[in-house]
This record gives structure tokens, sequence and C-alpha cells, in this order.
């Protein structure tokens, strides 16, 4: 754990928890708090309400969990065990997307494992119908985790009464709960809340949506800004290469196949049909990648994250469509347009689709933003899947340097210039990364002979195949989230979308080209690779004074600080 990460020597034991809630925790692994938990939790314990700005990766899901599942056991032992007052929907936890509920409920039910007869929680961001879930609401469980837009229907429908019994309510990713177009129903659940109650709100970056919602949800609240601790950010060490789009691919077949990432990989890009497009060209050299967009069936989204988490892939091609909602994001910008935006959003995707905001994905060594995001908020939320709880990792950001009917030069570039901007305030750079071309260009002749065969018919072809598999893949996978795990491993979600395109001479690297690779130095999860000419131009500044023995930035990459 990253000692900046943490409240020096204290542990979990200092925040006077439940017992039961130790425990867990215990089971969990985690033993220090975290800055923001170690901040938050005793604030929120004494009943204050909390505005917490924490970096991403920083353990904010803790930090209100915590404090909530505490103070409901709490709660309940004071009650006779026959009172009717026990069985009340005391909390309600809000994020902005569905897999954010998915695992902000799974990670409840690691914090009461036990105290499950205690406490219960219900996820109602799923794809049941609002009668099927309202069984599950009439039993009052203690926690309700969902989107607004889904509360909301519910307590229109009746469904849901939080106005005599809610005590607590919690805003998670309160950045983005605005631009998701959810203002209406925030506003609409407010009035359906009883006038007193505890709120929190969390956030990895502040902009107007935030302060918004402080004023609409917040009563004279203690506010956290913790993610300018400048020691924290050493985790991460960002690179960006400047290229046209050609060689974006060939330098994406080269890092990938030749492992210079070696590890779990995300590779960000901005539409539904770039993911078919890399992924189709990635696969004729027989790399494999799972594809993760919002017109993929939600079952098939949460077990590709699952199984993504326990190693079963390597590569996601993520797409982050939320991005276009948010092009006019520096502090204070108006967001009228992202939401705009945001509702028109195709038919056939998912408006609460978003996975580079909020979900941990464990153990990632690196982020490529293979097409650069289209605002400094979406960069910081994308680059925040790695590095995570005291984690290091890495970014490698492509800016392209022509414009093509999908990357816009100028834009690359303004929205690059805000990043640093911001990077810059919190002490942090993001440094050129020079590639040797001349070493590279030996894999052009079949980078571009492989691009050539991704034609725009191809990646309909593609988009179509794989929805009609994920489909199939989803009913099969109904049962797996609703009766507990079943081994699916079966049922793989990185299959070769034109098997008939996969060349197995591209398979391997010919040996001619293998001599000047032969070295490359596997370190920590990332590959150092001095002698092909992936090279930092600067080493990064490190900071701290045990940050000054690595001598090469990309060697300890992926390991935790001890
Ligand atoms: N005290 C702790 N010690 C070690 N690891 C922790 C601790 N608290 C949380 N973690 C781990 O850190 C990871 C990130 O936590 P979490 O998802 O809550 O971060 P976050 O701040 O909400 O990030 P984001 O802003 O991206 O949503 C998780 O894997 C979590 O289990």
């Amino acid at each position: 754990m990253d000692e900046a990460l943490l409240d020096k020597e204290a542990t979990f034991l200092a925040l006077d928890l439940d017992d039961r809630l130790l425990r867990a925790l215990g089971n969990m692994g985690l033993v220090h708090p975290t800055l923001v938990q170690s901040k938050a939790i005793p604030l929120a314990l004494a009943g204050k309400d909390v505005l917490a700005r924490a970096k991403t990766g920083s353990g904010k899901t803790a930090a209100y969990c915590l404090p909530v599942l505490h103070k409901i056991l709490a709660t309940k032992e004071q009650l006779p065990i026959d009172s009717e007052d026990r069985t009340k929907t005391r909390a309600l936890f809000l994020v902005p997307t569905r897999e954010l509920a998915e695992q902000v409920t799974k990670y409840v039910l690691d914090l009461i494992k036990y105290c499950d007869k205690e406490v219960s929680v219900v996820n109602i961001a799923t794809n049941s119908p609002l009668n099927m879930q309202a069984p599950l609401l009439a039993e009052l469980p203690d926690v309700v985790v969902s989107t607004p837009a889904k509360v909301m229907k519910h307590l229109v429908a009746r469904n849901l009464d939080l106005s005599q019994s809610l005590e607590m309510l919690v805003i998670d990713e309160a950045d983005l709960v605005l631009s998701f177009g959810y203002e209406d129903d925030i506003r609409g659940i407010i009035a359906h809340l009883p006038k007193i109650h505890q709120s929190m709100l969390l956030s990895a970056t502040l902009n107007k949506g935030v302060e918004s919602l402080k004023s609409l949800v917040l009563s004279s609240p203690a506010v956290l800004k913790l993610e300018d601790d400048r020691e924290e950010l050493n985790n991460l060490v960002q690179y960006v290469v400047r290229c046209t789009e050609e060689d974006k691919f060939l330098l994406a077949f080269v890092i990938l196949k030749l492992r210079l990432i070696a590890g779990k990989c995300i590779l960000f890009v901005n539409d539904i049909n770039r993911c078919y497009r890399l992924k189709l060209f990635l696969e004729q050299f027989s790399i494999r990648a799972c594809v993760l967009n919002s017109e993929l069936p939600l079952n098939s989204r949460y077990h590709i994250v699952e199984e993504f988490n326990r190693g079963v892939y390597d590569y996601i091609i993520a797409t982050d469509e939320s991005d276009k909602m948010g092009e006019n994001d520096q502090e204070g910008s108006d967001n009228e347009d992202a939401e705009k935006k945001n509702k028109k959003r195709k038919r056939g995707q998912d408006k609460e689709y978003g996975v580079s905001r909020g979900i941990d994905f464990k153990g990632v060594a690196a982020v490529v933003n293979f097409d650069f995001p289209q605002s400094a908020r979406a960069y910081t939320h994308r680059v925040g899947r790695t590095a995570r709880a005291g984690n290091r990792g890495m970014s490698l950001s492509f800016i392209t340097t022509e414009d093509t009917p999908t990357s816009s030069k100028q834009r690359d570039e303004q929205v690059f210039e805000r990043v640093v901007r911001e990077q810059q305030k919190r002490g942090s750079e993001i440094q050129p990364y020079k590639f040797d071309m001349k070493q590279v260009d030996g894999f052009r002749y079949r980078s571009t002979d492989a691009l050539r065969m991704v034609t725009r018919s191809s990646i309909r072809e593609a988009r179509v195949k794989e929805i009609k598999q994920e489909i199939l893949n989803s009913e099969k996978l109904k049962s797996h989230f609703e009766d507990k795990p079943r081994d699916l491993q079966f049922l793989r979600h990185d299959k070769e979308l034109r098997p008939g395109q996969v060349r197995p001479h591209m398979k391997h690297i010919p040996q001619y080209l293998l001599p000047k690779i032969a070295g490359i130095a596997q370190a920590d999860g990332i590959a150092t690779t001095p002698n092909v000419g992936f090279v930092p131009l600067n080493k990064p500044k490190r900071r701290s004074k045990r940050g000054k023995k690595g001598s090469d930035p990309l060697k300890n990459l992926g390991k935790k600080k001890r």
C-alpha cells in the first residue's frame, strides 16, 4: 500500500467500526485506511454531511460504505429484536452507471459478510422490470443501490417510499451525475426524502456539476479536497505519443505483440466502430482482446469486467462514449450541451453504461488512450483505471497528427493542453515517449496489410456478430448473476470475430525481426524496453526519497510500494 495513501501507522481499528465490519475488512485484505477513508469515516460517523474529492482509485467506496453500514448496525443494536423499526430502507447509494451499481453492491456484500442477517442490500440498477423489482423493495432492504433514474421510477410507481425512513444518502462519482443527465432525477429524489438526513458526495474531480449538487444535497458539509496530495501522483507514469492514424495501429500492434506492456491493459477508443476496427486489426496477429461498449448486454459487460479482474483476459478495448458529454469540461463549465448529447445516444446503446468511471479494474498495468479522450475529465477517469490503491501504473496516450473522419488533430491538441494544465496543478506531468521508428518500421508492412483487411463492411459484420453472440452469452449468464457464480469459463468474450482473417503466419514474429527485440527486460508487469526504442525522453521526477532508488520509472510499474 502506498504510504501517501495511508494515514501512516493507523489501522481500521482506530476508526472504531463494528467488529463484524472489521473482520470483513481483514478478510478483504484491507488493514490501513486510505487518506480519504481516514478523513471521511470519522466525519460521517459523527453525522456530518461530507463532500470528498479524492483521486481515482483512492478507496472512496469504502469511505462511504463503512460509516453507513456501521451506523445501520449500531442503530439496530439499540432496537428491540421485535421492533418494526428494525426493517426499513435507511440508506440510498446513487451511482451514474449500472456497472458501478453492480460493483458497489458486491462491495457492500463483501463488507457485510459477517452481518448479512442484520443488514441487507439491493441493487435496482439492473435490467429487471419495475414490477419484478417491486417485491425486493417491499422487503425494505437497509441499503438500496441504483442509478438516479431507476430510483425515481420506483418512487413514482410507489414501489419505494423513503419519505419517513431514509437516513443516509450517498452520491458516488458526483462529478458525473449531472453530465449523465440525472439532474431532474436527483431533484425528484430529494423531494421524496425526509427533511433531515445525512448526505455524502464523493468525486474524483470538482466541476460546476458537483457545486450544484453540493448546494442541492448537502447542508453545512465538511469538505475534503484530498487529491492535491502530490505524493500520491507518482504512482502513475504518463506518456504521450504523437503519430499518424496508421502509426497508432502499428504501435499498438508492436506494443502488444512484443509485450512491451506486459500485464493487463485497457485500450480506450472513442466510439463503437473504433472498438471493432482495433479488435479486427489485432486479431489478425492472434492478439485477442475483449470489447466493451454500451451496445453489449448488461450481463456480458459485468462478466467481462469480472473475468478481466480474475485474470482471464489481458486486453480490453473499451469505448468511452460518455466522453462526448464532457467536451466543455473546464471547472465551472456548463453541462447543458453534454446532457443533450447524452440524451441523444442511439437506440440500442445504454445511457447508463460507463466503464471508465468508477469501475475498479484490478491490476491494470497500463491504460492506452488509443483515441485521445474528448475531455480532460474523461482523461482523468480513464487513466484512473490504473495505478489504483497504491499500485503503480502507466498511461500511454496517442495524439493524432492528422485529421481523419474519426479524429481531429486540433481537438486532440486542445484537450491535451487542458489535460497538461490540470496535471500540472496536481504536480504531475505527461512526458513524450519516443519510439525508435526505425526499429518499428520492420513491422510496418504487416500492419498496413492487416489494416487494409479491416473494411467498413467487415466492421459492420463484426459488430452484428458480436451482439448476436453476446445476446446468447447473456442469456446463459442470467443464472450466473442471479444465483451466484457458476463456472462460466467456456463463455469467452474475446473470440475472433473473423476467424477466416486470422493469419497463422502473422501470429509469430519472424526471426529476422527478433534479434533487436530479444533483450526486452520484463519487470513487475511492465516491460522495460530501452533497446526497442520505447524510451522516455526524461525520467519522471520522483518526489519521495524512497522513489529516488528506482532508476527506471518503468521498472517497478504494476508493483505495490511497500
Ligand atoms: N484501505 C485500503 N487498503 C488497500 N486497498 C484498498 C483500501 N481501500 C480500498 N482499497 C482498494 O482500492 C481499490 C480502489 O478503491 P475504490 O474503487 O473504492 O476507489 P475510488 O476512489 O472509488 O476510485 P474511482 O474514483 O475510480 O471510482 C479497490 O480495489 C479497493 O478494494
